[in-house]
């Protein structure tokens, strides 16, 4: 049987509440969620919903308060080993040089340096930094970092990428380039990538599946979509074909309810 890379079953979450101390606020509550080993998964949901706890539950960065969190079949305790994180901040260290801060995470894994150099070099040629090594996060674009950190990220060759809306500070150009190479790179080593975004288009364009999340409190699924769009993708091109419409149409149906539930907490939160 092939065990799914990520499975959360009946998970909840549960936080103090920061609007009312004393009290507790359910992020999310009874959501079931695998990704199949190979996947790639998209979360989608409005604001607030609770996706990046959902993430942090499957990087074992969090502790589901009630449900159970497998990987691989094995019961998730501490952080998830065979992840590999990208998130929207900037995750260089600046005082390192881009093949430093590639080489740095398999240099604490105890890989010698050399090796580790090497390996760097290789994964900054791959998205396209081949040149670059020797510069400081501050001497390059906001796109270069974003290539170092997919670097920094895929170097450790993780089974599975959790992805945090990580290229949406970029323009859309950038963002359009990088989220080829990532589904290029993506379809050559065939991880399993759970993908949290905000972004419809970018969730159907890049995903196997896309998930939806209803509004908070105590979000959970509330319909799931199979992306039966051709691969290879160019996700700039996928997004004018007749099935991509379709899909978009039919995800938004579900999705644009609870957008607006999310966006009427959101102003009564502020008032
Ligand atoms: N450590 C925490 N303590 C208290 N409440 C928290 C904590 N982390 C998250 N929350 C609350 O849980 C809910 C879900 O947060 P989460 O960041 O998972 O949502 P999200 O869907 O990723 O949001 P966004 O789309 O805005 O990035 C929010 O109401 C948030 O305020």
């Amino acid at each position: 049987m092939n065990l799914a890379s990520i499975a959360l079953q009946g998970v909840a979450c549960t936080f103090v509440s920061p609007d009312a101390p004393g009290q507790r606020y359910t992020a999310v509550q009874n959501v079931s969620l695998t990704v199949a080993d190979g996947e790639f998964v998209s979360v989608v949901g409005p604001t607030g919903c609770g996706k990046s706890t959902l993430l942090n539950m499957a990087a074992g960065l969090l502790q589901p308060s009630q449900g159970s969190v497998h990987i691989y079949g094995e019961p998730l305790t501490g952080v998830n080993a065979r992840a590999g994180y990208m998130f929207q901040a900037e995750s260089l260290m600046p005082w390192r040089t881009a093949v430093q801060n590639v080489m740095a995470g398999l240099t604490f894994r105890g890989v010698d340096k050399s090796t580790a150099q090497a390996q760097a070099e290789d994964w900054l040629r791959r998205v396209g930094l081949g040149g670059f090594g020797d510069r400081y996060p501050h001497q390059m674009s906001g796109g270069m970092r974003k290539r170092a950190s997919l670097a920094q990220t895929l170097v450790m060759d993780p089974d599975i990428i959790l992805m945090d809306e990580p290229f949406s500070a970029l323009d859309i150009q950038t963002r359009q380039l990088m989220e080829n190479e990532l589904l290029a790179l993506w379809q050559s080593k065939k991880k399993s990538v759970l993908f949290i975004t905000h972004d419809l288009d970018e969730a159907i364009a890049m995903s196997d599946r896309v998930v939806i999340l209803s509004a908070g409190p105590a979000s959970h699924p509330i319909g799931e979509f199979t992306i039966d769009l051709p691969r290879p993708r160019d996700v700039a091109e996928i997004k004018m074909t007749p099935r991509f419409m379709e899909l978009h149409q039919a995800i938004w149906a579900v999705l644009r309810e609870e957008v607006l539930k999310g966006y009427q907490q959101q102003l009564q939160k502020a008032i």
